[in-house]
């Protein structure tokens, strides 16, 4: 919502982006989280990010205020025909937090934790074209392509590998890691680390696995510079970063 109006919100000038959905499940699928009944299975953050300078330059004004109880509030949204919206979140994290601050609070280490027990976890970002779901979850590493990464501005993707790799540094080499990285472009599911050019492949279900992408490369990692090869390797074979911009249609990452 950098540039242009949101469809939702007209004349929002200032990015909010809800974040991360976490979704423990137990392997077997019915249990429920041992480790602490009375946490929720799902989080939703919004993370709100500075304006850019060319917004400034434009005479954007703000619109999305944090106060720190986990609630933003928008001013002046036309369409309630009130002075202000209020929407409470899990966690809300204004436009001064760092990337370690919203790896820190988001829930991101808790979910490594379930993931590290055999939880199927799952964590996304969504938000308008230019909201800053690149930056959170990648840090600097989309913006400088063959450079390494800044640590201080590593997204969750990287502390998360970092995160993954201590909590199961005591049960190696026994335990196998691995990964793979595919891109859903123009409802084109992409295996973003098989050699040659991004195939599209088949979703499939079967009784026994649920929802899986057939014939998809998985490959083992045991260490941080492994892991972050192959998300450099990936995010380079993928078509929607060099896509132009969305004209402000909400996307996913
Ligand atoms: N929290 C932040 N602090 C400073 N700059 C940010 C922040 N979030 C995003 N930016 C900057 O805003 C711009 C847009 O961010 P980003 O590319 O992450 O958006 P996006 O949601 O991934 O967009 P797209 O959907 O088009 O890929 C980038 O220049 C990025 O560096």
């Amino acid at each position: 919502m950098a540039q242009t109006d949101s469809p939702w919100l007209p004349g929002l000038s200032e990015s909010l982006l809800p974040t991360l959905v976490v979704f423990p499940r137990s392997p077997a699928g019915e249990q429920e989280d041992p480790v602490d009944r009375k946490e929720t299975r799902l989080r939703v953050v919004v993370r709100v990010r500075p304006l850019t300078c060319l917004e400034r330059r434009r005479g954007a004004q703000r619109v999305v205020h944090c106060l720190g109880d986990n609630t933003v509030y928008v001013s002046a949204p036309r369409w309630t025909g009130q002075s202000w919206a209020a929407f409470r979140l899990s966690a809300v994290f204004d436009a001064g937090t760092s990337q370690e601050g919203v790896f820190e609070g988001s829930g991101m280490k808790r979910l490594i934790e379930l993931a590290a027990n055999g939880f199927s976890c799952t964590a996304f970002a969504f938000g308008q074209t230019g909201s800053g779901k690149t930056y959170t979850l990648m840090g600097s590493l989309a913006q400088s392509k063959g450079q390494p990464a800044t640590p201080y501005l590593g997204g969750l993707m990287q502390r998360a590998f970092v995160c993954l790799l201590e909590q199961t540094q005591p049960y190696r080499p026994g335990l196998i890691l691995s990964a793979s990285y595919v891109e859903i472009y123009n409802e084109q599911v992409r295996d973003l680390l098989s050699p040659g050019p991004p195939r599209p492949l088949p979703v499939r279900w079967s009784k026994t696995r649920g929802f899986y992408i057939e014939n998809l490369l998985m490959v083992e990692f045991g260490s941080l510079e492994a892991i972050m090869d192959l998300l450099q390797e990936g995010t380079a074979q993928g078509v929607s970063s060099l896509a132009p911009e969305g004209g402000g249609a909400p996307r996913m990452h």
